[in-house]
C-alpha cells in the first residue's frame, strides 16, 4: 500500500482533499480523522500538519505527500519535489517598516522574525548576510509593531496581512512557492499512478473540450488558431465541404478562441468540461 501524507489543516488542506477526491480516492468523513485506508486504490492517507509532511516523507516513514515548496525547503528533509500541483501559490518575501530597508545587505545584524528559519537562514547564508533570526509560530507580521523584530520574512499571497500590519516588501523574492507532490526519493509502486491521477485532475480543471464544424477550406486556419494538446481530431461530415474538429484548449481564453473560430467561418462551436484525464 502506498502511504500518503496530506495536510490536515491550513491553506492547502481543502484543495488537496478536493483533488484527491476528484482523482477517485476515498476522503475523510470529518476533520478529526487522521488516518484513512483506501484498499480499493491500494493507498493509505495520513492527515498531518503541512509543516511536518516533508519530515515524515524524507525519513521514509511515509512514501509520498502533498505540502508547500516553502515548507519542504524549510524542513531540510531529504524529501524531493516530484511535481508542482498548481495551487496554494505564494511568494516568500522580506518586509519591514516603509523606507527602513531597501536591499538584502541592509539586513546585516538586523532581527528578522519568521516561521521558516531554515528557508530564510539558507537564503541569507547564500547571499552572505548574517541576520538575527527570531523564530515565531505564525502571525509574524505583528513582530515589528510589538518590538521583537525589526523586519519579517513570510508568506505573501494578496499582501493584505502585510499592509494591515503597516509593512512593505523589500529586497529579492526569497521563493515562489506552491503546493507540491513530494517523495522520499525511492520510487514506490503507485507513486507514478497517484501523480498521473493528480495531473489528470489538473488537466480536467485547466482544459476544456472544444468541438466545432468548419468548411474544409478554412481547416488549416482554424486548427492553427486552436492547435490543441497534440493534434486535433478531424472527422469528415456528410457534406464533403465541411469537417468536424475536436480539440482540447485551455479554459482561460476559450471565449477568445471561440470568437476567432466563428469569424473564420466555424459553426456549432461547443465547449464541454473534462471530468477526468490521463494524457
Ligand atoms: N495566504 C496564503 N495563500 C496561499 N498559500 C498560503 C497562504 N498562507 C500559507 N500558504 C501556504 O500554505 C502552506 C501551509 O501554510 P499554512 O499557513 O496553511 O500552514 P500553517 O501556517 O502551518 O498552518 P496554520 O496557518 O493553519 O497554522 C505553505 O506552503 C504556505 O506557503
Ligand atoms: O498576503 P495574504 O493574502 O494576507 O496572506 C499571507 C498571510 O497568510 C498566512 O498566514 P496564515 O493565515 O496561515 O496565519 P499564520 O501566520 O498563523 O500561519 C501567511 O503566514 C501570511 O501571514
Ligand atoms: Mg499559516
Amino acid at each position: 500500500m502506498l502511504r500518503i501524507a496530506v495536510p490536515n489543516k491550513g491553506s492547502l488542506a481543502e484543495i488537496a482533499a478536493e483533488m484527491l477526491y476528484e482523482a477517485g480516492y476515498t476522503g475523510r468523513r470529518d476533520s478529526k480523522e487522521l488516518y484513512v485506508s483506501d484498499p480499493r486504490n491500494g493507498v493509505e492517507f495520513f492527515y498531518l500538519r503541512p509543516r511536518d509532511i516533508a519530515t515524515y516523507v524524507g525519513s521514509g516513514a511515509l512514501d509520498v505527500g502533498i505540502t508547500g515548496r516553502d515548507l519542504l525547503l524549510d524542513s531540510g528533509s531529504e524529501a524531493v519535489e516530484i511535481a508542482a500541483l498548481g495551487f496554494g501559490d505564494s511568494t516568500f518575501r522580506f518586509a519591514g517598516p516603509p523606507g527602513a530597508y531597501a536591499d538584502l545587505a541592509d539586513l546585516e545584524g538586523v532581527r528578522v522574525a519568521t516561521s521558516y528559519p531554515g528557508l530564510v537562514g539558507d537564503f541569507l547564508a547564500r547571499h552572505g548576510v548574517t541576520a538575527d533570526l527570531v523564530k515565531l509560530d505564525g502571525a509574524v507580521e505583528s513582530a515589528v509593531r510589538l518590538g521583537v523584530a525589526d523586519a519579517v520574512a513570510d508568506v505573501v499571497s494578496t499582501g493584505t496581512t502585510l499592509r494591515q500590519a503597516g509593512l512593505e516588501m523589500f529586497g529579492p523574492v526569497i521563493l515562489e512557492s506552491e503546493a507540491v507532490y513530494i517523495g522520499s526519493g525511492v520510487v514506490q509502486p503507485g507513486t507514478q499512478t497517484l501523480l498521473r491521477r493528480l495531473q489528470g485532475v489538473l488537466v480536467a480543471r485547466r482544459y476544456v473540450l472544444l468541438d466545432y464544424d468548419v468548411p474544409v477550406a478554412k481547416l488549416d486556419a482554424a486548427t492553427a488558431a486552436a492547435p490543441g494538446f497534440e493534434s486535433p481530431t478531424i472527422s469528415p461530415l456528410h457534406d464533403p465541404e465541411w469537417a468536424a474538429v475536436r480539440v482540447m484548449i485551455p479554459r482561460v481564453g476559450m471565449n477568445q478562441v471561440m470568437d476567432t473560430l466563428y469569424e473564420l467561418g466555424a459553426r456549432a462551436i461547443l465547449v464541454s468540461a473534462i471530468h477526468a484525464a490521463r494524457l
